[in-house]
């Protein structure tokens, strides 16, 4: 049965690429999801295997990713207007390029009441919420006389583009992490915390105005500790709450470790000073820690990612 060649394209999909741009300790994010696709005179490498029209697909990676170096990421469309063009004009046999950018939108962490006693200017300048992200969540148990409220929040990516470092681990044969010691450190937020309000004869919590105060203060720990393990991050953010959260006993932190990998630009002459890196989605450490006030019992389960 003859057959003939369709529409065909190429190219790599999904290059996850976050560029920082560091003015002065002011940090901007252009945080891209980059899929090239090519199509030309690609006849030969389906019906024979000839390779010899084909910019490999690894090539198109790389340069999603020096063209960040190159010309910055002013707008995904500019991006894309780059690096469509950059395929047509110099490469013969493409003859049509499409980029596909999904950008993702973040914001600056900073105070809700303009109270600044917990972030100064500085910290504010580099780290960043991701927009309209998060979902709120909680549960309502009751047996007749008892109540426990758990509430929380999940999917609240947070970024902080400088002060955090990793080094000082245990290191063994199959080790091969080389020390950090300026590191983007970016996760998920996934939190869920226990009100100490368990009977009709207590006084009820203000839900609203207590998630409101727990994700600031949550924020702020985030957003202002020095950084020299996500751990270390975790137990401030959850010591925060406590701290400034009377109605707050418990809380509990699932925290995925969103890699950021600096992309080696060296093989096309460029040097990449901390400027754009790979966000790789998995494998991604997972840091899970509950931080408590003393003397209360643990409640809320380990695996909580059904509550
Ligand atoms: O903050 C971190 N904690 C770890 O336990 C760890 N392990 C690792 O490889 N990187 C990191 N980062």
């Amino acid at each position: 049965m003859p057959t003939i060649l369709g529409q065909n394209q190429y190219g790599k999909a999904e290059n996850r690429v976050v560029k920082i741009t560091r003015d002065g300790d002011t940090h901007h994010i252009k945080d891209l999801n980059v899929s090239v696709a090519l199509s030309g005179d690609m006849d030969d490498v389906h019906y024979s295997g000839s390779n010899a029209n084909v910019l490999p697909t690894d090539t198109t990676k790389n340069t999603v990713f020096a063209f960040a170096k190159e010309h910055g990421i002013e707008s995904a469309e500019q991006f894309g207007i780059h690096l469509a063009r950059h395929f047509v004009s110099s490469q013969e046999p493409i003859h049509r390029a499409r980029i596909r950018i999904e950008e993702y939108a973040w914001e600056r962490i900073a105070t809700s009441d303009g109270n600044s006693k917990f972030i100064g200017a500085d910290e504010v300048k580099h780290s960043f919420a991701r927009k309209g992200m998060e979902t709120r969540v909680s549960q309502i148990t009751y047996d007749g006389e008892n109540w426990e409220v758990i509430s929380g929040l999940k999917d609240l990516t947070v970024m902080n583009s400088t002060n955090s470092e990793f080094w000082g681990y245990v290191k063994d044969k199959y080790t091969t992490l080389k020390e950090a010691y300026d590191r983007i450190l970016a996760t998920d937020v996934s939190a869920r915390w226990r009100y100490n309000w368990t009977s009709d004869e207590q006084r009820m919590p203000n839900w609203e105005k207590s998630y409101e105060q727990a994700r600031k203060h949550m924020l702020h720990a985030f957003a202002e500790t020095y950084s020299l393990s996500l751990q270390q991050t975790l137990y401030q953010m959850g010591s925060r709450i406590i701290n400034s959260r009377s109605e707050i006993d418990e809380i509990r932190f699932s925290l995925p470790n969103n890699h950021h990998f600096l992309v080696d630009l060296e093989p096309f002459g460029l040097k990449n000073d901390n400027e754009v890196y790979f966000a790789a989605d998995r494998p991604y450490g997972l840091i899970e820690a509950t931080v408590l006030r003393d003397g209360v019992e643990p409640k809320i389960p380990v695996d909580m990612t059904n509550l």
